[in-house]
């Protein structure tokens, strides 16, 4: 059986607490024979800082780079407001993102069936949702030249973000989207703002090109940015894949989770390019939700992203789908059972920890895979 070598980075706040019940499993796992992980840790964001001064040190970015799969938590948080800009905890996951080239990031927003009173929204505009969006992620606004804080001298600053997006970028992460949408249900929405910026001209130009040459097989819509955030609330189940820039795909993201119950629901993958002679790609798993310094240390985080992002990690390192459709009918399962973590409660629930909310998982795989 191949070893596979995972690199666990828990990160900060909420982090640790919900990478903990991702270990219980990914230990099961391995001791049950399904998978055999080599794990290995590291430290990533704030807690990096505290030890070696930077968000992640050369020693766990070479481990990151030779891993067959990074799970990374959360990083960032109050305790470090105050360290230099280029030395905070978010640094440190941007240059895994940047270093590694994992341009996709796929953030599945899949609404449990059990969870669909749990959404800010009406159960009947989210109930069945399974939508999937695909955010650039090594380019645009979070990595452009120049970025900056000038003083002009006169008791005024000038900030500057650049948007910068080349051709092969937009090429890369539109045919990621498209190959998905062949194995879903056919449909690609991008979405930019062509109508004020030129990098949407060029999003619009690009994939709509790329549309034709190689997809034409694939309904293909446009909408703009802002309208596509409002028809997320409006009527979310239209949508199938949506692929957009590194900015807007973070922003929507964000908004997609509340229609599945809670930003602790949402999983992700970011992905590199597949090697050509081996087949294999560079890989981090981790949730769309930060460290949640409102709750750290409570223990009532909800850790299903985490755990989806593990199940993630089966489906595009391992080539193990069976498993994963295993562990998504755990988690399924348990919410069936009315079990909830204090961000999902409500109605006839019984509010559980984040620990007993793991351990509840566990079982129910227990039973999944025998
Ligand atoms: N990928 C990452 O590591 C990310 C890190 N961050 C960082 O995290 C820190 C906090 O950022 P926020 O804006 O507060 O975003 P956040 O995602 O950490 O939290 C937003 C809200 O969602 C709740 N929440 C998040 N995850 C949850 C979970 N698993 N269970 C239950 N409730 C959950 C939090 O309690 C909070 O009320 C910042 O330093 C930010 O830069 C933010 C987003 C992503
Ligand atoms: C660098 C991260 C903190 C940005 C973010 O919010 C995300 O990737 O979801
Ligand atoms: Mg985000």
């Amino acid at each position: 059986m191949t070893t596979y070598k995972l690199l666990v980075l828990p990160g900060d706040g909420i982090g640790p607490e919900v990478m903990a019940e991702v270990e219980k499993i990914a230990a099961f796992l391995t001791y049950e024979g399904f998978v055999k992980f080599e794990v290995e840790k590291g430290l990533v964001g704030g807690s990096a800082y505290d030890v070696h001064r930077c968000a992640i040190s050369e020693d766990d970015m070479e481990r990151a780079q030779a891993a067959d799969a990074v799970l990374l938590a959360a990083v960032g948080g109050p305790k470090w407001d105050n360290v230099p800009y280029e030395l905070r905890p978010e640094a440190g996951l941007l240059r895994l993102r940047k270093d590694m080239q994992l341009f996709a990031n796929l953030r599945p927003a899949i609404c449990y069936p059990a969870l669909a009173d749990a959404s800010s929204l009406k159960r009947e505009v989210v109930d069945g949702l399974d939508l999937m969006i695909v955010r650039e992620l090594t380019g645009g606004v979070y990595f452009g030249e120049p970025k900056q804080i000038i003083d002009l001298g006169n008791g005024q600053k000038r900030a500057i973000d650049t948007q910068v997006y080349d051709t092969y970028e937009i090429e890369r992460i539109g045919r990621i989207a498209f190959e998905l949408a062949r194995k879903r249900r056919n449909k690609v929405t991008s979405s930019e703002k062509r109508n004020v910026m030129k990098s949407g001209v060029l999003w619009h130009e690009v994939i709509s090109a790329l549309h034709v040459r190689e997809f034409p097989d694939v309904q293909l819509e446009h909408q703009l940015a802002d309208a596509l955030g409002m028809q997320l609330v409006r009527r979310p189940k239209q949508f199938d894949v949506i692929v957009t820039d590194n900015l807007f795909g973070d922003m929507l993201s964000d908004v997609a989770s509340m229609l599945t119950g809670s930003l602790g629901m949402l999983p992700s993958a970011s992905l590199g390019e597949r090697n050509a002679t081996t087949g294999a790609r560079k890989a981090l798993y981790e949730p769309v939700h930060g460290s949640a310094p409102d709750i750290a240390g409570k223990g009532i985080a909800n850790p299903i992203a985490m755990i989806s992002s593990l199940g993630m990690a089966l489906r595009y390192s391992f080539n193990m789908d069976d498993l994963a459709d295993r562990l998504d009918r755990s988690i399924a399962r348990v919410l069936e059972k009315g079990l909830r973590t204090a961000d999902i409660a409500g109605g006839a629930t019984k509010t559980i920890s984040t620990s007993e909310m793991g351990d509840a998982i566990l079982e129910e795989l227990k039973i999944a895979v025998h």
